[in-house]
């Protein structure tokens, strides 16, 4: 699997696991509503936004949406950078989709899994360069979607001084604060992104970082002010879906932007070199224990107290929003 050829398919974002793939190549039949694809060919960028209400929380579909998405853009050779983004102002991504977890269907769970894994091995393996928006809360696997881009710009949040007005977003893997340990892979990530003692002890405890601690222990590379700009001064703006469209005109955003240019002028052969550098080990490690790693989880997630801990988790989500 290791080999020179394995490695170039992988960065030339060719999946080089065809026995786990997800999908084929026509697209799975929501992917257009769950991640809308915007392109813009002359300046090289693209963005993907991500869109399933009410959180962003990833089920089998998102995921093979993103992955689906994703390749859709890497195969137009015009195209260097994208943004990762989401329709939603205050949830970047809640995570896995919990839902998918409670009573789970023996054949869909494992399927699940993949489909989770794929993405890790797609976004993290991209030949683009990849941007994340973080303009709302990026918990759990949020987190690790934020982490699988190669930078990460992260809204301070609507600090006004209304307390009904106030959105303050958070990231970081909280996992243990579910009684859950993050899969081994993506505990690494925050391990390569934020360093060992750091991760260590944000892995323990759970931690979910509001923006400026984010930024002080490396987990986002910039923050930006909560702010609309006048107009958006690049020309992604102007083909954006009417939905969007507002979202493209505020601070996060245009700083994505300008990231994704800086990235997209660097000759993307030597790009990608470098980032194979940092990168191949970890997803080929990942990749060698994909089977045992799939076992594990459904092993784990269809114990009986587990399932009780899940369903009580999935009731307390459903009473907190409807209480709102
Ligand atoms: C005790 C749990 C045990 C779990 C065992 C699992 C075993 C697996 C083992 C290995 C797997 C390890 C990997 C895990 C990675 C993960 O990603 S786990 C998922 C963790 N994510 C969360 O727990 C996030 C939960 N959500 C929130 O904390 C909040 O929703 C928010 C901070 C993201 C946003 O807050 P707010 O703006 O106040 O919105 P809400 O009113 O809370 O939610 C709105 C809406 O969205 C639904 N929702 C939220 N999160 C999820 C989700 N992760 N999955 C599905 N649905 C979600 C929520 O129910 C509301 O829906 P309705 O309005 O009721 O329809």
């Amino acid at each position: 699997m290791n080999t020179p050829r394995a490695r170039a398919m992988l960065f030339m974002g060719r999946r080089s696991h065809q026995s786990h793939a997800p999908h084929k190549h026509s697209p799975p039949a929501v992917a257009n509503d769950l991640v809308i694809s915007t392109v813009d060919e002359n300046s090289g960028i693209a963005m993907l936004t991500m869109n399933r209400p009410p959180a962003n929380s990833l089920s089998l579909e998102m995921n093979e949406a993103l992955c689906y998405s994703l390749k859709t853009v890497e195969a137009n050779p015009k195209i260097q950078s994208v943004i990762l983004s989401s329709t939603n102002p205050k949830i970047f991504s809640a995570g896995l989709d919990i839902t998918e977890l409670v009573a789970p269907d023996n054949d869909r769970l494992p399927r699940f899994w993949n489909s989770l894994q794929q993405v890790y091995i797609d976004l993290y393996g991209s030949r683009l360069a990849t941007v994340a928006a973080i303009q709302g809360h990026a918990p759990a696997a949020g987190c690790f979607l934020a982490m699988s881009c190669d930078y990460r710009v992260m809204s301070e949040g609507d600090t006004n001084n209304d307390i009904k007005k106030k959105h303050v977003p958070t990231i970081g893997l909280n996992e243990t604060q579910l009684g859950i340990a993050a899969p081994p892979w993506m505990g690494q990530l925050l391990v390569r992104t934020i360093g060992f003692r750091q991760a260590e002890l944000a892995l323990a405890l759970g931690t979910l970082f509001p923006p400026e601690q984010a930024l002080s222990i490396g987990l986002v590379d910039d923050i930006v002010p909560h702010q609309q700009v006048e107009s958006g001064d690049h020309k992604l703006v102007d083909l954006l879906p009417s939905q969007i469209k507002d979202q493209a005109q505020n601070s996060l955003l245009q700083k994505a932007y300008t990231q994704a240019q800086i990235y997209a002028k660097i000759p993307p052969q030597a790009r990608v070199a470098s980032k194979m550098v940092t990168r191949e080990e970890h997803i080929f490690r990942m990749i060698a224990k994909r089977d045992e790693d799939t076992q594990h989880f459904c092993g784990f997630v269809t114990q009986k107290a587990v399932q009780k801990n899940l369903t009580a988790y999935v009731e307390a989500l459903k009473n907190k929003s409807a209480k709102k």
